[in-house]
Parts: C-alpha cells; structure tokens; sequence
C-alpha cells in the first residue's frame, strides 16, 4: 500500500470530519440561539420547545455518525470517484456537491454488488480502514482487470476486511455490518417495501443483521410514511433486544420500536414462565374461538325472568325479552363492551313501559295511559342511573375487561368447557390456573384478541375521541407553524446553513404536533409502544420460527398494510407453539403473496464446528443442508466427560485463558442453570451479555452468539423439551470461534464426532 495514497485517502477522510464537525457546530449554535429565547405566548414556547427537540436530535445524529463516517470509495472509470459512509455529506456551497454518499442511496449499490463478472462500471471498490478518525489502511478489489496497475498497489483482498470483521473478538452486543454486506444479504435488505418478505437461513447467515439493515434502509427510502407509523422489530426476548439494541442507532436511526411479544399489550409485563403443554394450547388457533365463545357466553340470558329492583318495587325481564336484547346487541357487530348501550337502551325502555304502566294505569280500562311523553322521558333518564338497572345490565352484558376475561376463564372449570369444548381435558387443564400470579408472552396474543372483541368501555372511548379532536387541533396548529417557519425562511434562516435546523425539512406536522403534546418529548416508537391499537407501517420479526399462531393473528392487526420482514429459520424451533412451515403461517392472510428468500453462507460459526452442528441438523431432518461456514480457524470442538459437574469451572477457565478479551457463554439445560451459576459465581446469570462470561439456557441464548461456547449435559438439552434437538443445534452454533462440551453420563449418539 503505498504510503501517499494514504496519505491521500487520510487528507480526504480528514476533510469528512471537518464537514461533519461544521454541521455539528452550525447546529449547535442554532440550538444555543433557540435556548437563549424566552418569554413569549405559549405557543411560541411550544415552537421554541419543537426547534429544540429537532435540534437536540439533529445533535445526536450528527454524533452517531462519528465512528466509521467513511468506509468505501468507489472508482468508475479514470477519475469518477464517490465516496461511501453511514450518512450523506454534502459541500457547504450553493452547488452542494455530494462528499459521502449514504450506503443506501441506489448509487451507492455496486460497493455491495459489483463483481469482477459484472463490474457495473467499477474498476475499483475501496474499502477504508479506519480508527477514529486517522485511516490505518485500505483494502482494493480491482473489478476491471485492465485497471490493475493504475492503483499504485497491486492486492486483490476480497474478503479480508469480512474475514477480520468475523474474527474480532465478540464485545457483547451487536455490530452493524454496513461495510461488509453481502450481494445476497444486499438484495433482501432492498428489497420492495410491499408484501411480506420471508428470509430464511441457518445459523449464523446474517438473518437478524440483514433484517436491521433492512430497517434503516426502508427508513431511509420511504421516511415519510415510515417514521410518522413507525417500524416494529419483534425479538424473542429482552437479552437478545439490548444485544441488538445499539445497530439501528450506529445507522443514524431511531424511529424503530424494539419488542418482545410480551411487551405488546400496553399496561401488562409478561414475566410469567408457561409450561411447553400451555404455551402450544395458548398459541393454537383454536383459542380465536375459545375467547370468542368466552365472550359471546357472557352475554347471558336467564332461563324464565331477571328480577329487577327499583326504589324497593320489583319488575321483571323475560327470558324471551333478554334473548330479543342479546340478538339485536349482537347484530350489532359491535364489540362487546361497545355494544352494551344497546342492551341498556332497550332494557331501560322495557322498564320505562313497565313502570308507566304500573303508576300511570288507569282503573278504566280503555282510557289512556296518565303518563305525558315527557314523565316518560324523565323515568328513562333516572332508570339510567338507578343502581338496580345497572346490576340487570351486569348481568346480561357486564362490562368486561381483557385481564377479566381471561382469568376467570383460567380459573373456572365450567367457563372453559363451555367455551372450549373442542380443547381435549389435557389441554383444557393445562390452561388451569388460579387467578394472579402475572402474565406470560403467551398470554398477550390472547389478551389482545379478547381486547378486539371486548372493545373499549364507552368512558375509555370518550377520553380517547377528545384526545384525538385535541390532536387534531395541535396537528392544524403545528401545520399553521410549519408554513410561517417556510414562509420566513430567508428572513429567519438566513445565516443558518440549510441542512441544519430547517424544521419544515425534519419534521412533518404529525410529528410537531406530537412534540405540542403534553407528552411532547415522546418519539414515535414510544407513542407506539403505549397503543394497542398502532398500526405500523413496516413490521420485522426475527427469531420468527418461534412465533405462535395467535402471535400472528396479533402481529397482522398490527400491520393492515402487511409489509413485513420475517426472518427465522424453521429448523431451529424450539417453541412448543412455534412453527416448521412458513407456508403454513402465512397462507391464512396473504395466499400466495409472500416471497421466500434464502441465506445460505454461515458467517458466524467455523466449519470445525458448523460439522458437528450438521450431524445434529441431519438427525433433526435428512432433507436440511447446513450453511457453509465461510471460514475455518483450525480449532476443533471438544468434548469432556467428568464424574462431577464439579470439575466444570476449571474447564470453563481454561477455555477463557483461550477467549482473550472476548465473551464466553456456558449454554446449561434449564434445571441446571441455578447448579452452574453456583459453580461460577462469576458469570453474569441475568443476561448481562458484556460480562466476560455469561451463563444461559439455550431460549435465552437463541439468536445471540459468543466467541466461545461450553455445553453443558448436552443430554438433558435434548430431553428437556419436546424440540430438544433443535435446542442442541441451536447451542452449537453460538460460537464464533471455540466450542467445548462438558458431560457426566455418555455422550448423545448425535455428538459422536467429538469423541
Ligand atoms: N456481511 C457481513 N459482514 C460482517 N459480518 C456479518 C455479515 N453477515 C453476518 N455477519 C455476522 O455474522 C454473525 C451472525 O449474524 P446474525 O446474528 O445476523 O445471524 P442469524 O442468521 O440471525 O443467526 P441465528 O439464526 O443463529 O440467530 C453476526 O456477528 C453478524 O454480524
């Protein structure tokens, strides 16, 4: 490498930064400005507050785009060269000529995609090395052969900056991967918007980066639409969202809501453990059914007459009467709690018509009742409060609640027979349960369903219809703010250079007008997170093999649009309701419009170990090929076999001598986490996965990887749950580099190739 065209390279890079550190500061002082403003009417603070918030986050942007702003150059032809990084960069000029071009502009693609077969006009891809700020090195793939010797050095090093990405030390969370994507990974993340994008791929393929790169570039190519809806990435447990917790702010976004199911119904904590009986009962379809019968069988209708008390006279409504209100509630369609109204309203007139009848009667016959329309009008009014009614109407159609619903179901036998009288006794009774005790991931797909049917209490619906004529009024409000911001542009904006600060260009009304809030610091993502009922424009889902039917029936209310990426691999299911076909989740909502996708290269594990995690895929399944690992690093697995499980510490300090400053995971079955963390009183037991060694089960180790792995009782992996199998494929390709099993009785027949 020749020292003056680093020296180039570092000029320009140099040049990068003093740009950036140029907006930074022109940002800056423009929020300075906005602070030191005070007084005014109220909604000139709310203005102050919005230009604040932009500036704060513009800031922010700015700052994230610190670390490896620049990392390709590309060369077409003799002297056409654009510069690739995490943002775009443009000159200070009216000109505004492009300095860095953001990885996910179109042009940008041949950095991903060209080949030396198909050039696309490249003659060299660049890829710059980095630390901080100074250029330590460059890497150059020479596309048009023709161009070898005009670069001043000669080395074809396709792989290398991969291979050095692949083999550093693993720090506890993810990293992006936007400088070595893949021409196959590249294709899915661009891929279109619309439909749902299946992506499926063996351990280690790059799934959960794809699907986060994926993220930032729909964000990027569709901003408007997706950062007022938002984007929702569903992970499988909270472990693995702070693991990839920090990729999409590294690409300079934040408009994503990170979930677990579990955290999908606003106002519970799913911390419950289910047993593998109960979490496939709770995740079949048939529960669609069960809580639309447990509701449908709170609408009551008693078999001769309810006795209604009123001021101490009694009144009655017939069997047929309440079987007439229920009918008409119901051909309503309405939900529930929605549709109560109507019960009252017909009840309330029934025993309006009684009471006239019973002090307005007339002793003669045919003359007409004494009661004026007006006496009638006022009975009605007062009916509507009288407690007595209210218990009548409690009875027929009580107001009902998700949590309610669903509790009583649990606890009471006779409810359950009746609403599930498909469920065989096993399964009935494994959904028994008393009342309390929490909330488990299972049990929020069914909250949501039995919220859907249950509707709101007309009270909630009323707060909720003011809220939104309120936000109505702050969207006019901020629009109004909007058009003087543009309107006054030059006088205003004059000396502020114009990618800064021009709030017109950051943010749209909705979003003003969400910052005009009471809440008004709230994000996207975090209004999203507080609503059920959102509805996302895109939704990613990873780890998706081990979603639940009824997880799906959630996520596609969620998602009217059904633009989704789903990424998963079905020969890693380990949820007793999760799913081996994708065809047969997705046929039920979108046909045959899903596209499926394939990764086929493991960049994760090496091929010492991805043998020994093929024999187990190939027991799990003939017809399932194994990703080929990209590289092999010459460490063979092993295995131990010990009297006690007393000897696992020294074995696990050994293998960290090897771990240098990596991370080191013991995968231990369930029933023996609690044994291993006391024999290691060191590793982190709570998921904390920078901690240098980490002890898990494999659920919770599932998408998650470390440089070394150690095995614990790989038997009892396998028997441990009814997808045993594919948990012990699931922890032997964790490892980056080492993989070491400990065991007291034999070895399972499936590992022989560690003897
Ligand atoms: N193009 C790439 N460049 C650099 N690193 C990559 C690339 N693709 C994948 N990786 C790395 O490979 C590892 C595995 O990726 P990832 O976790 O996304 O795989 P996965 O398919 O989701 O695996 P699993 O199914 O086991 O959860 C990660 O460290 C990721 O950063």
């Amino acid at each position: 490498m020749s020292s003056s065209e680093l020296d180039r390279e570092q000029a320009y890079v140099s040049s990068l930064y003093a740009r950036l550190d140029q907006m930074r500061e022109q940002a800056g002082a423009q929020l300075g400005r906005v602070l030191a403003q005070s007084g005014g009417t109220h909604q000139d603070r709310s203005q102050r507050d919005a230009f604040a918030a932009a500036g704060y986050g513009q800031i922010a942007e700015y700052d994230a785009m610190e670390n490896g702003l620049v990392f390709g150059r590309l060369q077409f032809g003799e002297d056409e060269v654009h510069y690739i990084g995490r943002r775009g960069l443009f000159e200070d000029s009216a000109e505004r000529r492009q300095l860095l071009m953001d990885w996910r502009a179109p042009a940008a693609r041949p950095f991903y995609l060209a080949t030396a077969a198909a050039p696309e006009g490249v003659r060299v891809r660049r890829h710059i090395r980095t630390t901080g700020r100074t250029v330590t090195g460059f890497d150059d793939e020479i596309l048009d052969l023709a161009a070898v010797d005009t670069t001043g050095h000669d080395t074809v090093t396709g792989e290398s900056v991969l291979l050095a990405s692949l083999n550093a030390s693993r720090t506890g969370r993810m990293g992006d991967i936007v400088e070595t994507i893949q021409a196959e990974q590249d294709r899915i993340i661009r891929h279109d918007v619309r439909g749902v994008l299946v992506v499926q791929g063996g351990p280690g393929t790059g799934k959960t980066a794809v699907a986060l790169h994926r993220a930032a570039y729909l964000l990027y190519t569709h901003r408007r639409e997706l950062t007022t809806r938002g984007v929702l990435v569903v992970g499988p447990n909270p472990t693995f969202l702070g693991y990839i917790g920090r990729v999409l702010p590294s690409l300079g976004e934040t408009s994503a809501l990170l979930a677990t199911v579990g955290d999908l119904f606003p106002g519970v904590t799913a911390t419950r453990d289910e047993t593998p009986e109960a979490a496939a009962v709770k995740g079949s379809l048939a529960m669609a059914e069960v809580i639309a019968d447990a509701v449908r069988d709170r609408q009551w209708v008693p078999e001769e007459s309810l006795e209604v008390t009123i001021e101490r006279d009694t009144y009655h409504l017939d069997a047929a009467f309440c079987e007439r209100v229920r009918e008409q509630a119901r051909r309503s369609l309405r939900p529930h709690n929605r549709a109560r109204p109507i019960v009252a309203d017909m009840v309330v007139d029934e025993l309006a018509r009684q009471i006239a009848e019973r002090i307005g009667g007339n002793f003669f016959a045919d003359e007409p009742n004494l009661l004026e329309e007006g006496d009638r009008a006022v009975i009605r009014g007062e009916l509507r409060e009288d407690p007595g009614v209210t218990a009548a109407l409690d009875e027929l159609w009580p107001v009902l609640t998700p949590q309610g619903l669903l509790e009583d179901l649990y606890q009471w036998e006779d409810l359950l027979e009746s609403a599930a009288p498909g469920l065989t006794g096993e399964q009935r009774a494994a959904l028994k349960r008393a009342p309390g005790g929490g909330w488990s991931a299972a049990d929020v797909p069914l909250l949501d369903e039995a919220a859907e049917l249950i509707g709101e209490d007309e009270a909630v619906l009323a707060e909720r219809a003011r809220k939104r004529r309120e936000q109505q009024a702050r969207v006019a409000y901020a629009q109004g703010v909007l058009d003087i911001a543009a309107g006054s542009e030059s006088y205003e904006f004059e000396d502020i250079e114009s990618e800064v600060l021009q709030a017109f260009n950051l943010i749209d009304a909705d979003e003003l007008a969400g910052r005009f809030e009471e809440e008004e610091s709230l994000t996207v993502a975090e209004r999203a997170a507080r609503d059920r009922t959102w509805l996302f424009g895109h939704i990613i889902v990873d780890e998706a093999q081990e979603l639940s039917a009824m997880t799906w029936r959630l996520l596609m209310r969620r998602c009217p649009g059904r633009s989704m990426t789903v990424v998963g691999d079905v020969a890693q299911t380990g949820d007793a309701a999760g799913t081996t076909s994708w065809a047969e989740v997705f046929e039920p909502y979108v046909q045959d419009r899903w596209h499926l996708e394939h990764l086929t290269v493991n960049y994760r594990t090496p091929a010492e170990i991805m043998a020994v995690a093929g024999d187990v895929l190939s027991t799990l399944d003939p017809d399932l090929a194994p990703p080929a690992s990209v590289r092999e690093n010459g460490v063979l697995p092993w295995a131990s076999r010990v009297d006690d499980l007393g000897e696992l510490p020294g074995l696990v300090a050994a293998e960290r001598a090897e771990t240098g400053d990596g991370r080191l995971a013991v995968i231990a079955p369930t029933a023996l986490l609690a044994r291993v963390a006391e024999l290691l009183p060191d590793a982190a037991v709570d998921g904390d996965l920078e901690s240098p060694v980490v002890v898990l089960d494999v659920k919770r180790a599932k998408g998650l990887e470390f440089d070394t792995v150690v095995l614990v009782e790989p038997e009892d992996v396998v028997a441990e749950s009814p997808r045993g199998l594919s948990d012990l494929y699931v922890a032997l390709t964790r490892a980056t580099q080492r993989l070491g099993v400990v065991h007291t009785g034999p070895l399972p027949e499936v590992l022989a190739r560690l003897k």
